[in-house]
């Protein structure tokens, strides 16, 4: 499978996150910049508490920098309208970052997420409800998601009839189905043995360099770095150079 690494679709530039005040102070990221770029697939490693988790939010804007900016690319398929130039989060409203976050950023948990009282294409199903996508198109794009994870005989399936590989695969369906640019996923593999760990893995890469997305993965397992196409090492909150 070829990577198409072409336009850059995500930067973070001198990124800071300080949590508290005072002498309960945590500088949990330090003056990060980092490019992601369409069809990419990054992995972030480090130490626990070393800053992973809070740097993939302020990347999909579940948080603001306490200093620097997070920019994401021109839309190169957008018609006019806002996504089509380059916009920085940390200026945009809370309604604006509610669209940005609900339509061009997918997020994968490492505990899925998934409701348990909703099917398999049910669960896939929610972003695009979110997004007020008819019911036909609705349809199409979740039997086309189930299938691209090979998930297509088990969509009526609810969640704890499907092993915790299937579930984290569902998870892809859901975190891809609305097409978005930027794939955010903290600890994907997080609940998997290994053997399921290097399959959800490898699926998230091939879709990764096939959609042409920006992908940013958190890990703390040695075994998915080699299936990065680049890895940015974190420790004490600051990119170290390996
Ligand atoms: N909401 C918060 N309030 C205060 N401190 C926080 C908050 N979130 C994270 N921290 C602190 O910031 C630092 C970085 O945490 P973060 O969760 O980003 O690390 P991590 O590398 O993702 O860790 P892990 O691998 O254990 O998930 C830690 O010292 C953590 O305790």
């Amino acid at each position: 499978m070829s990577v198409t690494t072409t336009a850059q679709v995500l930067r973070a530039a001198g990124v800071s996150r300080v949590y508290g005040s005072g002498a309960s102070e945590v500088h949990a990221l330090v003056d990060v910049s980092v490019e992601v770029g369409a069809g990419e697939l990054v992995v972030v490693v480090g130490p626990s508490g070393s800053g992973k988790s809070t740097l993939l939010h302020l990347l999909g804007g579940l948080d603001r920098p306490t200093s620097g900016t997070v920019h994401l690319g021109p839309d190169p398929a957008a018609a006019g309208g806002p996504s089509a130039v380059e916009r920085e989060l940390g200026s945009l409203g809370e309604d604006d970052l509610h669209g940005v976050r609900r339509g061009e950023i997918g997020f994968v948990f490492q505990s899925f997420g998934l409701v348990p009282v909703l099917s398999a294409a049910e669960n896939v199903e929610v972003p695009l409800r979110l997004a007020r996508v008819d019911a036909a198109e609705r349809a199409a794009r979740v039997a086309e998601a189930l299938e691209a994870v090979g998930l297509a005989d088990h969509a009526d399936q609810r969640p704890y009839e499907l092993s915790g590989g299937q579930q984290q695969r569902v998870g892809v369906a859901r975190a891809l189905v609305a097409r978005p640019r930027v794939l955010l996923a903290d600890e994907p593999t997080g609940q998997l043995d290994s053997t399921t760990a290097g399959r959800v893995m490898t699926l998230l890469r091939d879709l990764v360099h096939s959609r042409g997305v920006a992908a940013v993965v958190a890990t703390h397992d040695p075994d998915l770095v080699a299936l990065a196409d680049r890895v940015l090492v974190v420790r004490d909150g600051r990119l170290v150079t390996v």
